[in-house]
């Protein structure tokens, strides 16, 4: 089988900077997969290399098995959102989906009408005098309603509000389980968006350090809260991701925590913490550290 996206080795080096590092992954079917990461960790330079709007210094980038620089691919089967984009002198924002409505053969119109009400995307003003959240909100409606078979979305809803990115969460979800579709998405807002991800990839410094299902990742860590020396004989050689101590009561959070050993926390009487993906994220890739607190 093709994969629908897919990267092998993929390197990008902008002089002496280092964007991407020999990333390999394979997305191979309809899901919702989230491209998380801090800062300059390279997140955009994957999506601009995924859809050809850029070259690898060395590597492959597959879009439905074509290189997607030069591949003759499917009109409209590609959707790439980004905050970034730029349109055309004197577009307005009618003109943006009129212009969509030809290029995605499964645009739906209802749909688009719907969706330009939820997010009150203006439509008489020109691109250019929107504000953020507005350009952001004519970029989500694209986004949806296009029903690109492979959208890629980079930060696509940033501007938009909490309300109006709670709605956009709430109708991504609602339209892929009835137009099932590969959606790739970055975001920083990771605990916002974590319900939606099926598998999430995390880039760190241009490396991809975590290429694994969403529901695994969720239960992979656990926060262990009780007496210092009983936690610490429990963990054991087990991966620590974070430490705090205050007088003889420890904090501990580790990864790697299976049943069992939740179970065993349990019979300890210790206090057993689930940790939230943007936690065990920003634990994988921050600084591991150990604080003393005092009180
Ligand atoms: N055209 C360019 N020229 C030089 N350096 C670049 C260029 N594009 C990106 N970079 C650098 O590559 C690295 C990765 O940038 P990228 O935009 O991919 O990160 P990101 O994860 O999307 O970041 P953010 O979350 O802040 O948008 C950064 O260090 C950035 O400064």
């Amino acid at each position: 089988m093709t994969a629908v996206l897919e990267a092998h080795g993929l390197t990008k080096r902008f002089k002496d900077v280092t964007a991407l590092a020999d990333v390999s992954f394979s997305i191979d079917g309809p899901g919702v997969y989230g491209v998380l990461g801090r800062n300059g960790a390279g997140k955009t330079t994957l999506m601009n290399l995924l859809t050809g709007q850029d070259f690898p210094t060395s590597g492959t980038a597959r879009l439905a098995g074509l290189d997607p620089a030069t591949g003759s691919h499917a009109f409209g089967a590609i959707a790439f959102i980004k905050e970034s984009q730029a349109y055309p002198e004197g577009y307005k924002g009618r003109h943006v989906l009129k212009a969509a409505s030809g290029i995605f053969p499964r645009w739906d119109d209802a749909y688009a009408a719907q969706l330009i009400e939820d997010f009150g995307a203006p439509l008489d003003r020109h691109m250019k005098k929107l504000s953020r959240g507005q350009r952001s909100a004519v970029g989500a409606v694209v986004a949806l309603a296009s029903r690109a078979e492979v959208t890629l979305l980079d930060e696509p809803y940033a501007g938009l509000d909490a309300v109006a990115r709670q709605l956009f969460y709430d109708r991504l979800l609602t339209d892929f389980a009835e137009h099932p579709r590969v959606i790739l998405m970055s975001t920083h807002l990771i605990d916002e968006a974590a319900d939606l991800f099926q598998r999430v990839l995390v880039i760190d410094k241009g490396r991809l350090v975590i290429d694994q299902d969403a529901d695994e990742l969720r239960g992979a860590a656990v926060r262990l809260v009780g007496p210092a020396a009983q936690v610490d004989r429990l963990v054991g050689s087990r991966e620590v991701l974070h430490r705090e101590t205050l007088g003889g009561t420890a904090a501990v959070t580790v990864d790697g925590a299976d049943d069992a050993f939740k179970a065993e926390a349990v019979a300890a009487g210790l206090e057993l913490a689930p940790v939230s993906l943007q936690q065990l994220i920003v634990r994988r890739t921050g600084v591991q550290s150990t604080e003393e607190i005092s009180a």
